[in-house]
């Protein structure tokens, strides 16, 4: 099954707040892993408004670009939702459970 087919089918729980972005938020997430099994069971997704989801297509094409990179965060694919009368454009992305390199480093979050 395509990465892009696999994604669509993919059914989640959406867990607690990771982090937040100007445009987006992530959530931890968990995933009916049996069904589709190259998607973890746990992870990260970066949701925003569909209406405003321009850079978070850009990301995903940048991520596409890097899929082969074992250094760079893993993108499962691409979802549309509806939530709370929301429509929500969500990267299914690999959960990194050591947080961010800014926290490992003890900084704090990059404003840009
Ligand atoms: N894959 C992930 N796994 C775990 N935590 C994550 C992941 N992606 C993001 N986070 C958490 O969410 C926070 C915000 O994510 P990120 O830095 O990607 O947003 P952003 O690029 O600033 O968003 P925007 O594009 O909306 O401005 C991160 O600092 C981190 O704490």
């Amino acid at each position: 099954m395509a990465e892009e087919q696999e994604a669509a089918e993919v059914m989640w729980k959406r867990g607690k707040t990771l982090g937040k972005g100007e445009f987006s938020f992530v959530s931890l997430a968990s995933t009916e892993a049996a069904l589709i099994p190259s998607i973890p069971s746990l992870i990260a997704l970066k949701s925003c408004m569909l209406s405003r989801s321009q850079s978070l297509q850009d990301e995903r094409e940048f991520l596409r670009m890097f899929e082969d990179c074992p250094h760079v965060i893993r993108c499962f694919g691409v979802k549309v939702t509806q939530e709370d009368g929301l429509l929500l454009y969500n990267l299914l992305l690999e959960y990194a459970s050591a947080g961010s390199l800014a926290d490992r480093l003890g900084l704090p979050e990059l404003q840009v």
